[in-house]
């Protein structure tokens, strides 16, 4: 996979050569290409914003630069390429997104400042044979000052997904969200810590027991923290087992 960013502020996706995007790049999973969207304008003061049309606070990012720097990066690559836009205004990040994202050969990060890109970039790129598709994507319900540390936040959740990058995948089989369920409590060595011991059903060996116990916790975890995630589906085997009416 390809990942490409494009920023005013390279310096801060400076964390990509470390930990879980460098290990996948040292490992070949991934290759990382930053650039900084000033190298796309032309003007002495290289400029990349102006007011916004219609009035209002704050700046609006010029659609020239991002145009041209499209042109220039979409071009590089055999791959069309998905245009991620980290923006409170996109689909909420989430692992089912995540995990599709993870399947696509090339994800271009277009991380805005200021108020936002221009919206005709983003209509323009669709337009795109050379773009696959462009997805405005959201970390949750607030407002950062830029899209760099979303798409931080993004590719973690991609990168880690790639075949062969976890050592253990079947770790993430059992991971919040995978099952549509949030995780299970856990616990290691000791088995007892500062008077607080580990469930007695967790050292009982008893693996049917465990994973019982483990469903029950995700189950209980969920309904009392995220309610919206709960579907029948999950609660199903407890209906079954319920006396007829
Ligand atoms: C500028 O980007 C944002 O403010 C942003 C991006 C992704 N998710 C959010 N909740 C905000």
């Amino acid at each position: 996979m390809r990942l490409d960013y494009l920023t005013i502020f390279p310096d801060y996706l400076a964390p990509l050569g470390l930990s879980l995007p460098g290990k996948a790049a040292a490992r070949g999973l991934v290759e990382v290409h930053v650039h900084d969207l000033r190298g796309w304008t032309r003007d002495r003061h290289r400029t990349v914003d102006d007011t916004p049309y219609g009035g209002g606070a704050g700046m609006v990012m010029r659609p020239e630069p991002w145009g041209e720097a499209l042109d220039e990066l979409l071009g590089q690559d055999p791959h069309p390429a998905t245009v991620v836009v980290p923006s409170p205004a996109g689909r909420p990040l989430t692992q089912a997104l995540a995990r599709a994202l993870s399947t696509r050969p090339r994800l271009l990060f277009a991380c805005g400042r200021y108020e936002g890109i221009d919206q005709r970039v983003l209509d323009h790129a669709r337009e795109r044979e050379d773009a696959e598709e462009v997805v405005e994507v959201s970390l949750g319900d607030y407002v950062l000052n830029g899209g760099e540390v979303a798409a931080l936040a993004v590719t973690e959740a991609v990168v880690r997904l790639l075949p062969g990058f976890m050592g253990n995948a079947a770790s993430l089989e059992e991971e919040s969200h995978e099952q549509g369920l949030l995780e299970y409590p856990v616990y290691t060595k000791p088995s007892s810590w500062r008077g607080h011991d580990v469930p007695p059903v967790l050292l009982s060996g008893n693996h049917a027991a465990i994973a019982a116990w483990r469903h029950e916790q995700s189950l209980a975890r969920t309904a009392e923290r995220r309610p919206d995630l709960l579907h029948a589906s999950h609660v199903a085997g407890e209906w079954e087992v319920l006396p007829a009416a």
